[in-house]
Protein backbone atom coordinates (compact mmCIF):
# COMPACT_ATOMS: atom_id res chain seq x y z
CA UNK A 1 0.00 0.00 0.00
CA UNK A 2 1.10 3.88 -0.56
CA UNK A 3 1.43 4.12 3.33
CA UNK A 4 0.85 7.56 4.22
CA UNK A 5 2.16 8.63 7.65
CA UNK A 6 -0.13 8.50 9.74
CA UNK A 7 -0.93 11.00 12.57
CA UNK A 8 -1.05 9.80 15.57
CA UNK A 9 -3.15 10.61 18.52
CA UNK A 10 -1.76 10.54 21.23
CA UNK A 11 1.66 12.08 20.06
CA UNK A 12 5.35 11.76 21.46
CA UNK A 13 5.77 14.66 23.80
CA UNK A 14 9.25 13.51 25.18
CA UNK A 15 11.92 16.25 24.74
CA UNK A 16 9.10 17.75 22.85
CA UNK A 17 11.04 21.68 23.16
CA UNK A 18 14.19 19.86 21.95
CA UNK A 19 12.40 18.97 18.75
CA UNK A 20 11.21 22.93 19.09
CA UNK A 21 14.47 23.62 18.73
CA UNK A 22 15.21 24.01 15.20
CA UNK A 23 12.26 26.63 15.22
CA UNK A 24 14.00 29.00 17.40
CA UNK A 25 16.72 29.95 15.31
CA UNK A 26 16.48 33.34 13.83
CA UNK A 27 14.55 33.84 17.35
CA UNK A 28 17.75 33.30 19.23
CA UNK A 29 18.96 36.77 19.64
CA UNK A 30 15.31 37.74 20.73
CA UNK A 31 14.93 35.02 23.60
CA UNK A 32 18.34 35.75 25.11
CA UNK A 33 17.39 39.67 25.55
CA UNK A 34 14.37 37.90 27.32
CA UNK A 35 16.40 35.87 29.63
CA UNK A 36 18.55 39.14 30.27
CA UNK A 37 15.38 41.14 31.14
CA UNK A 38 13.89 38.70 32.79
CA UNK A 39 16.55 38.03 35.07
CA UNK A 40 17.14 41.71 36.13
CA UNK A 41 13.36 42.08 36.92
CA UNK A 42 13.42 39.04 39.22
CA UNK A 43 16.58 40.52 40.91
CA UNK A 44 14.71 43.75 41.59
CA UNK A 45 12.04 42.00 42.86
CA UNK A 46 14.12 40.05 45.27
CA UNK A 47 15.59 42.98 46.12
CA UNK A 48 12.77 44.78 47.16
CA UNK A 49 12.40 42.17 49.99
CA UNK A 50 15.57 42.23 51.06
CA UNK A 51 15.84 46.01 51.06
CA UNK A 52 12.50 45.69 53.35
CA UNK A 53 14.42 44.07 56.02
CA UNK A 54 17.44 46.67 56.34
CA UNK A 55 14.63 49.77 56.56
CA UNK A 56 13.40 47.80 59.34
CA UNK A 57 16.94 46.85 60.88
CA UNK A 58 18.31 51.01 60.22
CA UNK A 59 15.45 52.44 61.59
CA UNK A 60 15.74 50.04 65.00
CA UNK A 61 19.40 51.46 64.99
CA UNK A 62 18.72 54.61 64.68
CA UNK A 63 20.73 55.77 61.81
CA UNK A 64 18.84 58.10 60.22
CA UNK A 65 21.03 58.80 57.32
CA UNK A 66 21.39 54.87 56.97
CA UNK A 67 17.50 54.87 57.09
CA UNK A 68 17.24 57.70 54.36
CA UNK A 69 19.52 55.51 52.28
CA UNK A 70 17.81 52.71 52.18
CA UNK A 71 14.64 53.94 51.78
CA UNK A 72 15.82 55.49 48.66
CA UNK A 73 17.20 52.30 47.99
CA UNK A 74 13.98 50.65 48.45
CA UNK A 75 12.05 53.38 46.31
CA UNK A 76 14.35 52.69 43.15
CA UNK A 77 14.15 48.89 43.54
CA UNK A 78 10.20 49.11 43.51
CA UNK A 79 10.39 51.46 40.34
CA UNK A 80 12.55 49.61 39.15
CA UNK A 81 11.22 46.07 39.58
CA UNK A 82 7.84 47.18 38.25
CA UNK A 83 9.48 48.53 35.04
CA UNK A 84 11.34 45.61 34.74
CA UNK A 85 8.79 43.22 35.15
CA UNK A 86 6.65 45.46 32.01
CA UNK A 87 9.14 45.57 29.85
CA UNK A 88 10.54 41.52 30.07
CA UNK A 89 6.60 40.73 30.23
CA UNK A 90 6.53 42.39 26.92
CA UNK A 91 9.42 40.93 25.26
CA UNK A 92 8.35 38.16 26.15
CA UNK A 93 4.92 37.43 24.86
CA UNK A 94 6.15 39.52 21.49
CA UNK A 95 9.07 36.95 21.14
CA UNK A 96 6.84 34.26 21.74
CA UNK A 97 4.30 35.62 19.29
CA UNK A 98 6.72 35.90 16.47
CA UNK A 99 7.88 32.25 17.49
CA UNK A 100 4.21 31.10 16.70
CA UNK A 101 3.54 33.18 13.55
CA UNK A 102 6.74 31.54 12.88
CA UNK A 103 5.44 28.10 14.06
CA UNK A 104 1.93 28.81 11.82
CA UNK A 105 3.31 29.36 8.92
CA UNK A 106 5.67 25.98 8.35
CA UNK A 107 2.99 24.12 9.47
CA UNK A 108 0.27 25.33 6.87
CA UNK A 109 3.34 25.30 4.26
CA UNK A 110 3.57 21.30 5.36
CA UNK A 111 0.19 20.53 5.21
CA UNK A 112 0.08 22.50 1.99
CA UNK A 113 2.92 19.85 0.30
CA UNK A 114 1.50 17.47 2.40
CA UNK A 115 0.97 14.20 -0.52
CA UNK A 116 -2.84 13.65 -1.19
CA UNK A 117 -2.93 10.53 0.16
CA UNK A 118 -1.69 11.98 3.81
CA UNK A 119 -4.66 14.51 3.47
CA UNK A 120 -7.17 11.86 2.15
CA UNK A 121 -6.08 9.57 5.25
CA UNK A 122 -7.05 12.26 7.74
CA UNK A 123 -10.07 14.22 8.75
CA UNK A 124 -10.57 17.66 7.87
CA UNK A 125 -11.39 18.72 11.02
CA UNK A 126 -8.30 17.22 12.56
CA UNK A 127 -6.08 19.17 10.39
CA UNK A 128 -7.94 21.69 11.07
CA UNK A 129 -7.77 21.41 14.74
CA UNK A 130 -3.50 20.96 14.85
CA UNK A 131 -3.70 23.82 12.35
CA UNK A 132 -5.75 26.63 14.35
CA UNK A 133 -6.48 25.17 17.85
CA UNK A 134 -3.74 24.21 18.96
CA UNK A 135 -1.51 27.07 17.53
CA UNK A 136 -4.47 29.42 19.19
CA UNK A 137 -3.84 27.26 22.56
CA UNK A 138 -0.22 27.93 22.31
CA UNK A 139 -0.56 31.60 21.60
CA UNK A 140 -2.67 32.41 24.55
CA UNK A 141 -0.32 30.31 27.05
CA UNK A 142 2.98 32.85 25.45
CA UNK A 143 0.44 35.53 26.16
CA UNK A 144 -0.70 34.98 29.05
CA UNK A 145 0.39 32.05 31.35
CA UNK A 146 4.25 31.64 30.31
CA UNK A 147 5.74 35.59 31.22
CA UNK A 148 3.84 34.33 34.41
CA UNK A 149 5.44 30.74 34.64
CA UNK A 150 9.18 32.22 33.68
CA UNK A 151 8.77 35.12 36.21
CA UNK A 152 7.24 32.66 39.21
CA UNK A 153 10.66 30.27 38.55
CA UNK A 154 13.03 33.04 38.68
CA UNK A 155 11.62 34.70 41.46
CA UNK A 156 11.70 31.75 43.49
CA UNK A 157 15.26 30.52 42.51
CA UNK A 158 16.40 33.87 43.09
CA UNK A 159 14.63 34.30 46.81
CA UNK A 160 15.72 30.80 47.95
CA UNK A 161 19.08 31.96 47.33
CA UNK A 162 18.64 35.19 49.43
CA UNK A 163 16.88 33.23 51.79
CA UNK A 164 20.07 31.17 52.16
CA UNK A 165 22.39 34.38 52.80
CA UNK A 166 20.13 35.48 55.61
CA UNK A 167 19.94 32.03 57.30
CA UNK A 168 20.99 28.81 56.00
CA UNK A 169 19.78 26.51 58.57
CA UNK A 170 16.44 27.71 57.99
CA UNK A 171 16.30 27.77 54.37
CA UNK A 172 17.60 24.63 54.49
CA UNK A 173 15.11 23.18 56.71
CA UNK A 174 12.42 25.13 54.94
CA UNK A 175 13.21 23.35 52.15
CA UNK A 176 13.32 19.82 53.41
CA UNK A 177 9.66 20.47 54.97
CA UNK A 178 8.31 21.77 51.65
CA UNK A 179 10.39 20.26 48.32
CA UNK A 180 9.87 16.61 48.78
CA UNK A 181 5.83 16.42 49.63
CA UNK A 182 4.82 19.49 46.99
CA UNK A 183 7.57 17.30 44.17
CA UNK A 184 5.45 14.91 44.87
CA UNK A 185 2.67 16.31 44.06
CA UNK A 186 3.67 18.24 41.33
CA UNK A 187 5.08 15.02 39.72
CA UNK A 188 2.18 12.72 40.52
CA UNK A 189 -0.14 15.71 38.57
CA UNK A 190 2.53 15.63 35.47
CA UNK A 191 2.19 11.71 35.34
CA UNK A 192 -1.13 11.93 34.91
CA UNK A 193 -1.59 15.37 32.91
CA UNK A 194 -0.02 14.42 29.79
CA UNK A 195 -2.89 11.54 28.24
CA UNK A 196 -5.40 13.22 30.05
CA UNK A 197 -4.63 16.90 28.04
CA UNK A 198 -3.60 14.89 24.94
CA UNK A 199 -7.33 12.75 25.24
CA UNK A 200 -8.77 16.17 25.49
CA UNK A 201 -6.99 17.41 22.22
CA UNK A 202 -8.50 14.71 20.28
CA UNK A 203 -11.93 14.52 21.62
CA UNK A 204 -12.34 18.15 20.44
CA UNK A 205 -10.31 17.39 17.31
CA UNK A 206 -13.06 14.60 16.68
CA UNK A 207 -15.68 16.73 17.45
CA UNK A 208 -14.22 19.74 14.96
CA UNK A 209 -14.07 17.19 12.94
CA UNK A 210 -17.78 16.21 12.92
CA UNK A 211 -18.33 19.54 12.14
CA UNK A 212 -16.62 20.18 9.28
CA UNK A 213 -17.67 16.97 7.82
CA UNK A 214 -21.50 17.71 7.96
CA UNK A 215 -21.32 21.33 7.10
CA UNK A 216 -20.59 20.53 3.41
CA UNK A 217 -23.13 17.36 3.65
CA UNK A 218 -25.96 19.64 4.95
CA UNK A 219 -27.94 18.96 1.85
CA UNK A 220 -27.63 15.30 1.40
CA UNK A 221 -28.38 14.67 5.44
CA UNK A 222 -31.60 16.44 5.29
CA UNK A 223 -32.73 15.00 2.01
CA UNK A 224 -31.90 11.44 3.13
CA UNK A 225 -33.30 12.09 6.54
CA UNK A 226 -30.34 11.76 8.46
CA UNK A 227 -29.75 14.72 10.59
CA UNK A 228 -30.69 12.62 13.61
CA UNK A 229 -28.25 10.16 12.99
CA UNK A 230 -25.33 12.72 12.53
CA UNK A 231 -26.67 14.45 16.03
CA UNK A 232 -26.42 10.74 17.60
CA UNK A 233 -23.14 10.27 16.13
CA UNK A 234 -22.37 14.24 17.28
CA UNK A 235 -23.12 13.13 21.03
CA UNK A 236 -21.11 10.56 20.82
CA UNK A 237 -17.96 12.74 20.73
CA UNK A 238 -19.54 15.53 22.44
CA UNK A 239 -19.63 12.80 25.03
CA UNK A 240 -15.97 11.35 24.92
CA UNK A 241 -14.89 15.27 24.83
CA UNK A 242 -17.30 15.62 28.30
CA UNK A 243 -15.74 12.86 30.24
CA UNK A 244 -12.28 13.66 28.74
CA UNK A 245 -12.49 17.43 30.71
CA UNK A 246 -14.32 15.60 33.73
CA UNK A 247 -10.83 13.79 33.81
CA UNK A 248 -9.12 16.40 33.26
CA UNK A 249 -10.60 18.99 36.21
CA UNK A 250 -10.09 16.34 38.53
CA UNK A 251 -5.98 16.00 37.31
CA UNK A 252 -6.13 19.64 37.84
CA UNK A 253 -7.63 19.33 41.25
CA UNK A 254 -5.05 17.24 42.49
CA UNK A 255 -2.85 20.05 43.14
CA UNK A 256 -4.81 21.94 45.44
CA UNK A 257 -2.89 20.03 48.06
CA UNK A 258 -0.01 22.01 47.73
CA UNK A 259 -2.37 24.79 49.58
CA UNK A 260 -2.02 22.21 52.81
CA UNK A 261 1.83 21.76 52.31
CA UNK A 262 2.21 25.55 52.32
CA UNK A 263 0.28 25.87 55.40
CA UNK A 264 1.75 23.29 57.22
CA UNK A 265 5.35 25.09 56.65
CA UNK A 266 4.02 28.87 57.25
CA UNK A 267 2.88 27.60 60.78
CA UNK A 268 6.24 25.82 61.64
CA UNK A 269 8.39 28.52 60.09
CA UNK A 270 6.64 31.93 62.21
CA UNK A 271 6.95 29.25 65.72
CA UNK A 272 10.57 28.83 64.72
CA UNK A 273 11.72 32.22 63.84
CA UNK A 274 9.87 33.81 66.70
CA UNK A 275 12.58 31.18 68.85
CA UNK A 276 15.25 32.29 66.90
CA UNK A 277 14.59 36.03 67.65
CA UNK A 278 13.74 35.04 71.04
CA UNK A 279 17.22 33.98 71.56
CA UNK A 280 19.04 36.94 70.11
CA UNK A 281 19.82 34.40 67.08
CA UNK A 282 18.28 36.68 64.60
CA UNK A 283 17.16 40.34 63.81
CA UNK A 284 13.66 41.19 63.72
CA UNK A 285 14.53 42.80 59.83
CA UNK A 286 15.82 39.07 58.99
CA UNK A 287 12.72 37.34 60.34
CA UNK A 288 10.47 40.12 58.79
CA UNK A 289 12.72 39.42 55.46
CA UNK A 290 12.09 35.52 56.39
CA UNK A 291 8.80 35.73 56.44
CA UNK A 292 7.90 37.77 53.86
CA UNK A 293 10.58 36.05 51.12
CA UNK A 294 8.64 32.50 52.74
CA UNK A 295 5.43 33.41 51.65
CA UNK A 296 6.70 34.82 48.41
CA UNK A 297 8.40 31.85 47.85
CA UNK A 298 5.12 30.12 48.36
CA UNK A 299 2.86 32.25 46.50
CA UNK A 300 5.65 31.79 43.47
CA UNK A 301 5.19 27.92 44.07
CA UNK A 302 1.72 27.79 43.69
CA UNK A 303 1.74 30.12 40.67
CA UNK A 304 4.21 27.84 39.51
CA UNK A 305 2.20 24.85 39.82
CA UNK A 306 -0.89 26.65 38.64
CA UNK A 307 0.75 27.84 35.18
CA UNK A 308 2.23 23.53 35.23
CA UNK A 309 -0.84 22.57 33.92
CA UNK A 310 -1.02 25.15 31.21
CA UNK A 311 2.09 24.08 30.49
CA UNK A 312 1.70 20.53 30.21
CA UNK A 313 -1.44 21.29 28.10
CA UNK A 314 1.10 23.74 25.77
CA UNK A 315 3.83 20.41 25.79
CA UNK A 316 1.00 18.41 24.55
CA UNK A 317 -0.69 21.50 21.86
CA UNK A 318 3.55 21.11 20.94
CA UNK A 319 3.54 18.10 20.39
CA UNK A 320 0.63 17.46 18.11
CA UNK A 321 1.87 19.84 15.96
CA UNK A 322 5.30 18.49 16.04
CA UNK A 323 3.87 15.40 15.09
CA UNK A 324 1.74 17.26 12.36
CA UNK A 325 4.78 18.99 10.71
CA UNK A 326 7.13 15.29 10.94
CA UNK A 327 3.94 13.82 9.51
CA UNK A 328 3.71 16.00 6.28
CA UNK A 329 7.48 16.81 5.83
CA UNK A 330 9.55 15.56 2.87
CA UNK A 331 9.88 11.66 2.84
CA UNK A 332 12.58 9.16 0.96
CA UNK A 333 14.12 10.95 -2.50
CA UNK A 334 12.48 14.33 -3.02
CA UNK A 335 12.66 16.49 -5.85
CA UNK A 336 16.34 16.97 -7.20
CA UNK A 337 14.95 17.78 -10.62
CA UNK A 338 14.41 21.53 -9.76
CA UNK A 339 14.97 23.87 -12.82
CA UNK A 340 12.47 24.13 -15.26
CA UNK A 341 15.90 23.96 -17.58
CA UNK A 342 16.29 20.61 -16.62
CA UNK A 343 12.24 19.58 -17.59
CA UNK A 344 11.26 19.22 -21.10
CA UNK A 345 8.21 21.48 -21.82
CA UNK A 346 6.75 18.48 -23.35
CA UNK A 347 7.45 15.29 -23.19
CA UNK A 348 6.04 11.44 -22.96
CA UNK A 349 4.16 10.24 -20.27
CA UNK A 350 5.14 6.59 -19.33
CA UNK A 351 4.08 4.12 -16.57
CA UNK A 352 6.29 1.30 -15.84
CA UNK A 353 5.18 -2.14 -14.28
CA UNK A 354 3.40 0.31 -11.72
CA UNK A 355 1.25 -0.78 -8.67
CA UNK A 356 -1.04 1.09 -6.28
CA UNK A 357 -3.18 -0.26 -3.69
CA UNK A 358 -5.16 1.88 -1.13
CA UNK A 359 -5.14 -1.19 1.20
CA UNK A 360 -2.41 -3.86 2.01
CA UNK A 361 -4.51 -6.57 0.24
CA UNK A 362 -6.00 -4.76 -2.51
CA UNK A 363 -4.36 -3.53 -5.63
CA UNK A 364 -6.11 -1.12 -7.77
CA UNK A 365 -3.38 -0.92 -10.30
CA UNK A 366 -1.17 -3.68 -10.76
CA UNK A 367 1.74 -4.52 -12.88
CA UNK A 368 0.69 -1.41 -15.90
CA UNK A 369 2.83 -0.38 -18.06
CA UNK A 370 1.36 2.28 -20.63
CA UNK A 371 3.21 4.84 -22.70
CA UNK A 372 1.31 8.17 -23.70
CA UNK A 373 3.42 10.20 -26.47
CA UNK A 374 3.23 13.74 -26.61
CA UNK A 375 0.42 15.03 -28.24
CA UNK A 376 -1.91 12.38 -27.79
CA UNK A 377 -5.24 11.96 -27.07
CA UNK A 378 -6.41 8.78 -24.75
CA UNK A 379 -9.84 8.42 -22.79
CA UNK A 380 -10.14 6.08 -20.52
CA UNK A 381 -13.24 4.54 -19.56
CA UNK A 382 -14.38 1.87 -17.41
CA UNK A 383 -16.85 0.82 -14.37
CA UNK A 384 -17.93 2.89 -11.22
CA UNK A 385 -14.61 1.55 -9.16
CA UNK A 386 -12.60 0.18 -11.86
CA UNK A 387 -9.59 2.62 -10.59
CA UNK A 388 -10.29 5.46 -13.67
CA UNK A 389 -9.45 7.95 -11.08
CA UNK A 390 -6.54 6.25 -8.92
CA UNK A 391 -4.97 5.88 -12.50
CA UNK A 392 -5.14 9.94 -13.46
CA UNK A 393 -3.75 10.60 -9.61
CA UNK A 394 -0.50 8.10 -10.47
CA UNK A 395 0.00 9.91 -13.50
CA UNK A 396 -0.24 13.44 -12.29
CA UNK A 397 2.04 11.91 -9.63
CA UNK A 398 -0.39 12.73 -7.12
CA UNK A 399 0.34 9.70 -5.53
CA UNK A 400 3.83 7.70 -5.48
CA UNK A 401 3.03 4.10 -6.44
CA UNK A 402 3.81 1.25 -4.71
CA UNK A 403 5.82 -0.56 -7.07
CA UNK A 404 7.13 0.46 -10.78
CA UNK A 405 7.71 4.06 -11.69
CA UNK A 406 5.95 7.27 -13.48
CA UNK A 407 8.29 8.98 -15.68
CA UNK A 408 7.64 12.26 -17.65
CA UNK A 409 10.15 13.65 -20.25
CA UNK A 410 12.46 10.61 -19.02
CA UNK A 411 12.22 11.88 -15.34
CA UNK A 412 10.62 10.12 -12.57
CA UNK A 413 8.19 12.52 -11.08
CA UNK A 414 8.66 11.49 -7.92
CA UNK A 415 12.26 13.12 -7.94
CA UNK A 416 10.86 16.06 -9.79
CA UNK A 417 9.83 19.36 -7.76
CA UNK A 418 6.35 19.56 -7.10
CA UNK A 419 5.97 22.90 -8.19
CA UNK A 420 7.82 22.31 -11.22
CA UNK A 421 5.96 19.02 -12.10
CA UNK A 422 2.54 20.97 -11.28
CA UNK A 423 3.45 23.45 -14.41
CA UNK A 424 3.90 20.30 -16.80
CA UNK A 425 1.28 17.87 -15.70
CA UNK A 426 -2.58 19.26 -14.13
CA UNK A 427 -4.87 17.10 -12.88
CA UNK A 428 -9.00 18.81 -12.73
CA UNK A 429 -10.99 16.86 -11.09
CA UNK A 430 -14.74 16.29 -11.28
CA UNK A 431 -15.70 18.22 -7.72
CA UNK A 432 -14.25 21.82 -7.91
CA UNK A 433 -13.72 23.86 -5.11
CA UNK A 434 -13.62 27.62 -5.39
CA UNK A 435 -11.90 30.10 -2.89
CA UNK A 436 -13.54 33.05 -1.90
CA UNK A 437 -12.58 35.98 -4.71
CA UNK A 438 -13.61 36.85 -7.52
CA UNK A 439 -14.07 35.04 -10.88
CA UNK A 440 -10.56 36.43 -12.01
CA UNK A 441 -8.84 35.77 -8.83
CA UNK A 442 -9.95 32.10 -9.08
CA UNK A 443 -8.53 31.43 -12.71
CA UNK A 444 -5.77 33.57 -11.93
CA UNK A 445 -4.66 30.87 -9.34
CA UNK A 446 -2.54 28.70 -12.14
CA UNK A 447 1.15 27.95 -11.05
CA UNK A 448 2.60 30.69 -13.44
CA UNK A 449 0.06 33.80 -12.10
CA UNK A 450 -1.50 34.70 -15.72
CA UNK A 451 -2.37 38.63 -16.10
CA UNK A 452 -5.77 40.02 -16.53
CA UNK A 453 -5.11 40.27 -20.42
CA UNK A 454 -4.13 36.53 -20.57
CA UNK A 455 -7.43 35.10 -18.20
CA UNK A 456 -8.91 37.49 -20.90
CA UNK A 457 -7.37 35.52 -24.42
CA UNK A 458 -7.77 31.99 -22.68
CA UNK A 459 -11.84 32.33 -21.58
CA UNK A 460 -12.29 33.46 -25.12
CA UNK A 461 -10.03 30.97 -27.17
CA UNK A 462 -11.90 28.36 -24.86
CA UNK A 463 -15.08 29.69 -25.88
CA UNK A 464 -16.25 30.91 -21.82
CA UNK A 465 -16.40 34.78 -22.92
CA UNK A 466 -20.46 34.35 -23.20
CA UNK A 467 -20.52 32.47 -20.16
CA UNK A 468 -18.44 35.01 -18.08
CA UNK A 469 -20.36 37.89 -20.18
CA UNK A 470 -23.48 36.59 -18.64
CA UNK A 471 -22.09 37.00 -14.50
CA UNK A 472 -23.21 40.13 -12.78
CA UNK A 473 -19.53 41.72 -13.17
CA UNK A 474 -18.01 39.47 -15.51
CA UNK A 475 -14.51 38.21 -14.36
CA UNK A 476 -14.93 40.26 -11.51
CA UNK A 477 -17.83 38.76 -10.07
CA UNK A 478 -17.71 37.50 -6.69
CA UNK A 479 -18.13 33.94 -7.15
CA UNK A 480 -17.73 32.20 -3.27
CA UNK A 481 -16.88 28.82 -2.42
CA UNK A 482 -20.73 27.81 -3.30
CA UNK A 483 -22.26 30.46 -5.41
CA UNK A 484 -21.79 28.73 -9.06
CA UNK A 485 -23.34 26.02 -10.02
CA UNK A 486 -21.01 22.19 -9.84
CA UNK A 487 -21.05 22.76 -14.12
CA UNK A 488 -19.58 26.45 -13.90
CA UNK A 489 -17.00 25.49 -11.00
CA UNK A 490 -15.81 23.00 -13.39
CA UNK A 491 -15.66 25.88 -16.08
CA UNK A 492 -13.13 27.35 -14.25
CA UNK A 493 -11.24 24.89 -13.55
CA UNK A 494 -10.55 24.17 -17.19
CA UNK A 495 -9.55 26.90 -18.00
CA UNK A 496 -7.44 27.73 -14.69
CA UNK A 497 -5.82 24.56 -16.02
CA UNK A 498 -5.69 25.69 -19.95
CA UNK A 499 -4.15 29.08 -18.27
CA UNK A 500 -1.54 26.77 -16.49
CA UNK A 501 0.03 25.43 -19.83
CA UNK A 502 0.86 22.02 -19.21
CA UNK A 503 2.48 19.55 -21.30
CA UNK A 504 0.33 17.02 -19.96
CA UNK A 505 -3.61 18.05 -19.19
CA UNK A 506 -5.84 15.17 -17.28
CA UNK A 507 -9.20 16.00 -17.49
CA UNK A 508 -11.12 12.66 -14.48
CA UNK A 509 -15.08 13.29 -15.70
CA UNK A 510 -14.10 17.23 -15.32
CA UNK A 511 -16.25 18.11 -17.93
CA UNK A 512 -19.33 16.16 -16.45
CA UNK A 513 -21.33 18.46 -15.30
CA UNK A 514 -21.31 20.62 -18.24
CA UNK A 515 -23.29 20.69 -20.71
CA UNK A 516 -22.26 18.23 -24.30
CA UNK A 517 -22.29 20.63 -26.93
CA UNK A 518 -19.79 22.84 -24.46
CA UNK A 519 -18.02 20.07 -22.87
CA UNK A 520 -16.72 18.57 -26.69
CA UNK A 521 -15.74 22.79 -27.55
CA UNK A 522 -13.65 22.76 -24.36
CA UNK A 523 -12.02 19.50 -25.19
CA UNK A 524 -11.63 20.92 -29.03
CA UNK A 525 -9.86 24.54 -27.45
CA UNK A 526 -7.70 22.59 -24.94
CA UNK A 527 -6.35 20.47 -27.95
CA UNK A 528 -6.10 22.93 -30.22
CA UNK A 529 -4.64 25.57 -27.80
CA UNK A 530 -1.48 23.58 -27.82
CA UNK A 531 -1.36 20.53 -30.39
CA UNK A 532 1.35 19.06 -28.90
CA UNK A 533 -0.12 18.77 -25.84
CA UNK A 534 -1.14 15.59 -24.25
CA UNK A 535 -4.93 15.21 -23.28
CA UNK A 536 -5.70 12.28 -21.25
CA UNK A 537 -9.77 12.54 -20.52
CA UNK A 538 -11.34 10.20 -17.62
CA UNK A 539 -14.98 9.60 -18.90
CA UNK A 540 -18.89 8.11 -19.01
CA UNK A 541 -20.03 9.52 -21.05
CA UNK A 542 -20.15 7.56 -25.13
CA UNK A 543 -19.31 11.02 -26.93
CA UNK A 544 -16.81 12.07 -25.00
CA UNK A 545 -15.23 8.42 -25.36
CA UNK A 546 -15.75 8.69 -29.06
CA UNK A 547 -14.10 11.87 -28.70
CA UNK A 548 -10.58 9.85 -27.95
CA UNK A 549 -8.29 8.93 -30.43
CA UNK A 550 -7.15 6.02 -28.75
CA UNK A 551 -9.61 4.27 -25.71
CA UNK A 552 -8.33 2.40 -22.45
CA UNK A 553 -10.98 0.53 -20.73
CA UNK A 554 -10.58 -1.03 -17.48
CA UNK A 555 -12.29 -4.19 -16.99
CA UNK A 556 -13.12 -6.37 -13.89
CA UNK A 557 -12.95 -2.88 -11.56
CA UNK A 558 -9.58 -3.62 -11.84
CA UNK A 559 -6.97 -2.63 -14.47
CA UNK A 560 -4.05 -5.42 -14.70
CA UNK A 561 -3.36 -5.79 -18.21
CA UNK A 562 -3.81 -3.12 -21.01
CA UNK A 563 -2.27 -4.81 -23.70
CA UNK A 564 -5.38 -5.94 -25.17
CA UNK A 565 -7.32 -3.20 -23.70
CA UNK A 566 -6.37 -0.72 -25.85
CA UNK A 567 -7.99 0.21 -28.87
CA UNK A 568 -6.17 2.85 -31.12
CA UNK A 569 -8.71 5.45 -33.24
CA UNK A 570 -7.47 6.65 -36.69
N1 LIG B 1 -8.90 7.53 -0.89
C1 LIG B 1 -9.25 6.24 -1.00
N2 LIG B 1 -9.05 5.40 0.04
C2 LIG B 1 -9.36 4.09 -0.04
N3 LIG B 1 -9.89 3.51 -1.14
C3 LIG B 1 -10.13 4.29 -2.22
C4 LIG B 1 -9.82 5.69 -2.20
N4 LIG B 1 -10.13 6.21 -3.41
C5 LIG B 1 -10.62 5.19 -4.14
N5 LIG B 1 -10.61 4.04 -3.42
C6 LIG B 1 -11.03 2.71 -3.90
O1 LIG B 1 -10.23 2.38 -5.05
C7 LIG B 1 -11.02 1.82 -6.06
C8 LIG B 1 -10.87 2.63 -7.35
O2 LIG B 1 -11.37 3.93 -7.12
P1 LIG B 1 -11.34 5.05 -8.25
O3 LIG B 1 -11.85 6.29 -7.67
O4 LIG B 1 -9.99 5.07 -8.86
O5 LIG B 1 -12.37 4.44 -9.31
P2 LIG B 1 -13.04 5.13 -10.57
O6 LIG B 1 -12.90 4.15 -11.69
O7 LIG B 1 -12.47 6.48 -10.80
O8 LIG B 1 -14.53 5.25 -10.08
P3 LIG B 1 -15.70 6.26 -10.57
O9 LIG B 1 -16.05 5.88 -11.96
O10 LIG B 1 -16.79 5.98 -9.60
O11 LIG B 1 -15.15 7.64 -10.43
C9 LIG B 1 -12.44 1.78 -5.54
O12 LIG B 1 -12.69 0.46 -5.07
C10 LIG B 1 -12.46 2.74 -4.39
O13 LIG B 1 -13.32 2.32 -3.37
Amino acid sequence: MADPRRLADLPDQRAVFRRAAPFLAGHRAALALTVVLNLAGAGAAVGVTASIGQVIDAAGGGDRAALIRRALLLLLLVVGSGALAWLSRYWLVRTGEHLLAALRERATAAVGAAPLRFLEAHRGGELLRRLTGEINGLASFAAGTLPDLVTAATVLLLTVVMLALYSWPLTALLLLAFLPPALLTVRAFHHRAGPVYAEVAAAEAAVAAGFAESLPAQEQLRTSGSVPRWLERFARDNERLLDAQSAEVRTELRLNRLALIQAGCVAGLLVLSAVLVGRGALSVGAAVVFVLATRDVFHRFEDLAGAIGDAREAQVRLARLLDLIRATGPHGATGDVRTAATLPARGELRLREAGFGYQDDKRVVDGLTLTVPAGERLVVAGGTGSGKSTLGKLLAGLYAPDAGSVRFAGHDVALVDPALLRSRIVLVPQEVHLVDGTLAENLAMSANRPDRATVERTVELLGLTDWVDSLPYGLDTEVGTRTLSAGERQLVAVARAALTDPAVLILDEATAGVDRVTAARIEEALAALAADRTLIVIAHRADTIARGRRLLTMPDGRLTDIAGETAVRP
